[in-house]
């Protein structure tokens, strides 16, 4: 890619989308296009049509998408697999219209099959049943990597299609009902520390940032202590405060850096292109490629690590009410680990630096 080339980063406000602008930006890129949500909605076929014509992007990343932990997936089903096939089906069907180079599309590992052997390697797509919580998502992103795949072979396109692991970094989602589990129980943790405290600034200024529904920061300490209990922070009669976090504590995951993730994104946009993907030449398919760490933690561990983190001196309480999941989605990074892109940021490094910006939210 040369550094004057023309690139549209969709979904630049986002976790993702934000990395990959501070990391095109860091490499020294100057022509970068993005549009606000409310600018452009992606769903709207008409409104992309006319962006891609008038601003002819030469390379494209798909980082706008319709995003959501476990609770959100398996609520709003419907706009997670209306939405994504819509934003997807637009951006790419108008890059191939108006001749964009190169597509990079962010799929996400919940498209392997829930009982995946470990680690899951690419070519496991499409051979077993997905995890019930999040499918209509996990077919949404299938059917981007196959139409990303199926334009290439047909029309000649390069949009090449990544799986990234679970992923956490700045200007993540912190609504604790539809975030994924690692910005919310660093939040419910660190709301918990500051009720143990009684640090009601601290509580105060979180809720101003991310207000939580039904509480507002004028509400009495009591009525808050009590709206904090109904979202799972819990303070008991002696001043102890309980945490409660979802499922059982057994599930596995794996969590990478979202600057690490921007960057493996940058390297494979200037570094892989789709003929690189594939050797066997009659059934071309699973040309998709995993980015990761190769390295998972359980709910539980998770939990105990933020804990000490942050310096939650309280409990936490297992609630099976909620779902567990898939019970371990490790990504296979060989592939990508073999093009000489590994992740810089550990598990412990990353809770640390979420923590320190989120408290400069
Ligand atoms: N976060 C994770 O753990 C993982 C994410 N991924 C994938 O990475 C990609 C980015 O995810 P992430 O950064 O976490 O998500 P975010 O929700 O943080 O960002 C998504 C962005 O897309 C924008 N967007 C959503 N719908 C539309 C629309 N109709 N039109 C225009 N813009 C829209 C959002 O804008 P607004 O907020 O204003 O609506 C937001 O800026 C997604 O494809 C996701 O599936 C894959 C694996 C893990
Ligand atoms: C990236 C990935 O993210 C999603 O899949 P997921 O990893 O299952 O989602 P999650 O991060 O929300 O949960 C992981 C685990 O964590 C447990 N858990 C505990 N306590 C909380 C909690 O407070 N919030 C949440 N969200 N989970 C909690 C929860 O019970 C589960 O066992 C899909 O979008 C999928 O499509 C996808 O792409």
């Amino acid at each position: 890619m040369r550094k004057e080339a023309k690139i549209y980063v969709a979904g630049h406000r986002g976790l993702v989308g934000s990395a990959i602008l501070a990391d095109l930006d860091r490499k020294g890129y100057t022509n970068i296009t993005v549009r606000t949500h409310k600018e452009l909605d992606l769903i709207n076929t008409n409104e992309v049509s006319n962006f891609f014509k008038s601003e002819k992007p030469e390379y494209v990343f798909l980082a706008a998408a319709k995003v959501g932990g476990i609770v959100a997936n398996n609520t709003y089903r419907g706009e997670f697999i209306y939405d994504n096939l819509m934003i997807q089906n637009n951006v790419i069907h108008q890059s191939y219209l108006n001749n964009v180079k190169k597509l990079l599309f962010l799929g996400s590992t919940c498209i392997y099959p829930k009982n995946c052997p470990q680690p899951m390697k690419e070519e496991y797509l499409l051979t077993d049943t997905l995890e019930y919580t999040n499918e209509p998502y996990a077919i949404a992103k299938i059917a981007g990597i196959k139409m990303c795949e199926s334009y290439n072979i047909q029309y000649g396109t390069n949009f090449i299609a990544v799986m990234p692991t679970n992923l956490y970094g700045p200007n993540d989602n912190f609504d604790l009902e539809k975030s994924h589990v690692l910005p919310a129980l660093l939040r419910k943790i660190h709301l918990g520390k500051a009720l143990m405290e009684e640090d009601w600034n601290a509580i105060l200024k979180d809720l101003m940032r991310y207000p939580i529904k039904g509480i507002l920061p004028s509400d009495t300490t009591e009525s808050i202590i009590k709206k904090l209990d109904e979202i799972g922070i819990t303070r008991t009669f002696d001043g102890k405060v309980t945490v409660h976090i979802w499922g059982t504590g057994a599930p596995m995951r794996e969590f990478l850096w979202s600057e690490d993730m921007a960057d493996a994104c940058v390297f494979l946009m200037e570094n892989r292109d789709f003929e690189d993907m594939y050797s066997n030449t009659t059934e071309i398919r699973n040309t998709h490629i995993n980015i990761g760490t190769g390295v998972d933690i359980s709910i539980s561990d998770l939990a105990d690590l933020i804990k000490s983190i942050v310096g939650f001196e309280g409990a936490f309480k297992f609630n099976s009410d909620k779902p567990d999941g898939t019970q371990k989605k490790l990504t296979d990074v060989s592939k990508l680990n073999a093009l000489g892109w590994k992740h810089k940021i550990g598990l412990e490094q990353g809770i640390y630096k979420q923590y320190k910006w989120y408290l400069t939210q």
